[in-house]
């Protein structure tokens, strides 16, 4: 995996929207092809948002062409409800830019058939040729979507029961009131991530600082599926410091001196070895072996 470490959560969400904007321009580049975008939320992303909508106003990037699938959403929430994911991504992203609302898949957590609508969008991913780019949040316990510890490493979208730790970290949105948490959600599973061409992980806070440690220096682990990315072919993160906390000295420098020679490659052959020829179904073709 790549990983690039910035100063702070603000210069997290400006490198990641930069970064995203960049490869939705290079794909349309080689193919008009809609691009396919994965989307969390939370408090992670959010600087992200700000940043895509910041230079889709400047004129930058473009989201008409894209098709955006989020990772998970609560069961038996009012959609309305403020604090559903479909209020977060319409309230924070989705109404400042000039995506088509048809282009906007995000799971039904009030369905009648939770388990239908699960295999659905499973199939709605696949119709669209897979997703191109899957960023992601991870929660303090390592969870990546709503993929909590124990999850199988080959899990699809699904039902899942929230962790305590989870209803507890998420219980600031719900007036810090656990009982007004949801205690079920629809999420992607590990493997839908796994599929997706590259995925982006966003990592800020010192309380993310174990959960960090273990995806970068230990083993693949059900306990912390965000490690899954260590079996990823195109897998970036990006932290803050504060996140590098429980890391050892020597794993920062070695990532921040990667990053040097990213830079470098970069300079010589355009964003990450992307070669500018329609190749593997029109997407850029990753040349470069630093990941
Ligand atoms: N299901 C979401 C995750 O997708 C998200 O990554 C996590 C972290 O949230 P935050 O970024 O607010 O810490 O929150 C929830 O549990």
């Amino acid at each position: 995996m790549r990983y690039i470490i910035r100063d702070d959560k603000a210069a997290v969400g400006k490198y990641v929207g930069e970064y995203v904007a960049k490869r939705i321009n290079a794909h349309f580049e080689v193919t008009d092809r809609p691009f396919v975008l994965g989307c969390p939320t939370g408090s992670s992303p959010l600087d992200t948002y700000k940043t895509l909508i910041q230079i889709h106003r400047e004129g930058r990037v473009s989201f008409k062409n894209v098709i955006t699938f989020n990772m998970d959403e609560y069961v038996a929430l009012p959609k309305s409800h403020p604090e559903s994911y479909h209020s977060f991504m319409w309230n924070n992203f989705f109404s400042h830019i000039d995506i088509q609302p048809q282009n906007v898949h995000i799971l039904n957590g009030n369905a009648p058939d939770l388990v239908e609508e699960c295999n659905q969008y499973e199939a709605k991913i696949q119709a669209v040729g897979g997703i191109d780019l899957f960023m992601a949040g991870v929660g303090s316990d390592g969870h990546i979507a709503f993929n909590e510890p124990g999850s199988s490493l080959a899990s699809r979208t699904r039902i899942k029961t929230l962790a305590y730790d989870t209803v507890l970290d998420n219980s600031r949105f719900f007036e810090n009131d656990p009982l007004k948490v949801p205690r079920m959600a629809l999420t992607v599973g590990v493997q839908t991530v796994m599929d997706a061409r590259e995925i982006l992980v966003i990592i800020v806070g010192q309380h993310k600082a174990h959960a960090l440690a273990k995806c970068v220096e230990e083993g693949v682990n059900h306990m912390n599926t965000v490690s899954c990315i260590q079996l990823h072919p195109n897998a970036l993160l990006v932290s803050d410091e504060d996140a590098t906390s429980e890391l050892r000295v020597r794993t920062v420098r070695y990532f921040k001196g990667i990053e040097r020679a990213q830079e470098e490659i970069e300079k010589l052959y355009g964003l990450h070895g992307h070669k500018k020829t329609a190749s593997n179904g029109g997407s850029p073709v990753v040349s470069s072996n630093i990941a």
